[in-house]
């Protein structure tokens, strides 16, 4: 029997999904199974996951993938963890059982541990050790606001009894039946806590927000095995560990310094490898850790808007103004432009380069003559001019401009998009034959660790022809649009301030 280990598993825990993705050593997707999970918004700005939901679904979703493919599990070399970042789990030791509900990326409940932060001057500090700005995006303040609400936690977890993990800390934890306590520096440097430059967890980083270092878990490579996890009755290494936007990353072949990618998703996030060095921002961006791997970091300059492709599921779920999101690509056609219409969609604030916990959403430039296809057009539009934000302000930073830029991601599907993001930028946009680039980056981690890829040089080797959208926009309707969706931006910000 040709038991070859020739196929990798990658688990992909997004922010709206749990998503596995079987590949052959080819880098070719051979199954896929994925669920949605419920999204909890139990007050203005907050977001919460279920985290037995997390895991349930996505350990649902291993099996179904591998059952799906009629692949026999002794094939699978290795597994690959990516996850949605930054989201705060807290939980048992000794049972397994979390104190309090996942606190997503995207709550903005800790804005005031934030202020606080911010008014005992502590930013430069923490940008010179982590990388980041001080905002409730990070996990810190997240960790903060459950050991203050959580009756006895502060005691407890001092006490060892509780443990903190970023999403692929928490999936390793169930997975290994509570083995490995373990995460990589992808995830570690979006905690607030991590400093990118000794490589580890800072102790005044936590004495600063009386933070147990017990609760941490180990920070080891973003390759090599982790433990072992029963997959449908056969012992399969974890193997790879990265946050999903540096899988992303490492998915689209960004190997170099100055490679850059952008996921289109729940949100969007704009990477570029800066090789070994890291690179401080003067234009609102953030320096986290590119990858791990054999003894050598990379970092990466990175931008982060909060709602990217979440204003579709919004018009979709909240507005009911299509029924799928595949629809809006083609309404938005129906119309040559927004008729003066934008929709700023900053629902839970500004990421890059804003930095507005404050803002909120609005929608300028309504008229009676406004249609719902307008205001679809107006909200893929709000994607890309946020995209383009970023890449301003990247290329601002680098000192030199993208040339082309690699797109990925589930609202990368949406053709209409991508020509208005070209368009936009004046670049040329690349998209990629595999979409599911992020699951791809954590199997090509996890294949690299076991042996089923030798090297990166052969993995691009590997790689198939995607789709070129070419700009066609006159460059002054370019600047007249930009200039717009400023001012737009300019009614957004504050509007939910303490003062308000
Ligand atoms: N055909 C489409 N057109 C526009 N947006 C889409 C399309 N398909 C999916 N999306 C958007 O893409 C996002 C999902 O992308 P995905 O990469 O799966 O996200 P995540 O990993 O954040 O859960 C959703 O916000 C959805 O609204
Ligand atoms: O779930 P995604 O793909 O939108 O990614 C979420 C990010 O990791 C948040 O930083």
């Amino acid at each position: 029997m040709d038991l070859e280990k020739r196929f990798i598993l990658a688990l992909d825990q997004g922010t709206t999904s749990s998503r596995a993705i079987l590949f052959d050593s080819g880098q070719r997707i051979v199954s896929v199974a994925q669920r949605d999970f419920a999204q909890h918004y139990p007050r203005e700005g907050w977001v919460e996951h279920d985290p037995m939901e997390i895991y349930s679904t996505q350990a649902g979703m291993m099996a179904e993938a591998v059952t799906k493919s009629g692949i026999d599990p002794r094939k699978i070399a290795a597994i690959g963890v990516t996850n949605q970042r930054e989201t705060a789990i807290v939980w048992e030791r000794a049972t397994g059982r979390p104190v309090y509900p996942a606190i997503v990326w995207q709550c903005r409940r800790t804005a005031a541990i934030c202020d606080r932060l911010k008014a005992e001057g502590a930013g430069e500090m923490i940008r010179k050790k982590t990388g980041l700005l001080i905002d409730a995006y990070f996990s810190a303040t997240k960790i903060r606001w459950i050991l203050d609400e959580v009756p006895g936690a502060q005691q407890r977890a001092e006490r060892g009894e509780l443990l903190f993990g970023t999403v692929d800390s928490w999936l390793i934890w169930k997975l290994t039946g509570g083995a490995a306590h373990v995460t990589d520096p992808t995830n570690a440097s979006r905690t607030m806590l991590y400093n990118i430059h000794t490589l580890d967890w800072d102790q005044e980083l936590l004495d600063l927000l009386s933070i147990p270092r017990a609760m941490l878990p180990e920070v080891r490579s973003s390759s090599e095995i982790y433990g072992y996890t029963d997959l449908c009755g056969v012992r399969v290494p974890i193997a790879g560990i990265a946050g999903d936007q540096q899988a992303a990353l490492f998915g689209q072949c960004c190997f170099e310094r100055g490679e850059a990618k952008n996921t289109y998703g729940t949100g969007c996030f704009l990477l570029m490898n800066m090789g070994e060095t890291p690179c401080e921002s003067r234009n609102g961006l953030i320096t986290t850790v590119a990858v791990s791997r054999g003894g050598r970091i990379q970092y990466a300059l990175e931008g982060s808007v909060f709602v990217g492709g979440a204003v579709v599921q919004w018009l979709r779920d909240e507005l009911r103004l299509i029924s799928d999101s595949a629809e809006i690509g083609p309404l938005a056609r129906t119309v040559e432009d927004t008729g003066g219409v934008y929709l700023v969609p900053a629902f839970t604030g500004l990421g890059a380069p804003h930095w507005d916990m404050y803002a909120r959403g609005c929608v300028m430039g309504l008229t009676r003559g406004t249609t719902r296809a307008h205001l679809a057009r107006a909200a893929e539009e709000s994607i890309a001019y946020q995209v383009a934000e970023l890449v301003g302000a990247m290329e601002r930073d680098t000192g030199t401009a993208l040339k082309t830029l690699n797109a990925d991601g589930g609202a990368s599907r949406d053709g209409f998009l991508m020509q208005f993001q070209a368009d936009i930028l004046g670049r040329p946009v690349r998209r990629p034959a595999i979409l599911e680039t992020t699951a791809l980056g954590a199997a090509l981690l996890a294949g690299l660790a076991v042996g089923v890829w030798d090297s990166t040089e052969q993995i691009r080797r590997g790689r198939g022809q995607g789709a070129l959208f070419s700009p066609e926009m006159p460059p002054q309707q370019r600047e007249r649009l930009l200039a717009g969706w400023s001012r737009a931006v300019g009614h957004s910000r504050g509007w939910a301030g303490p003062q308000a």
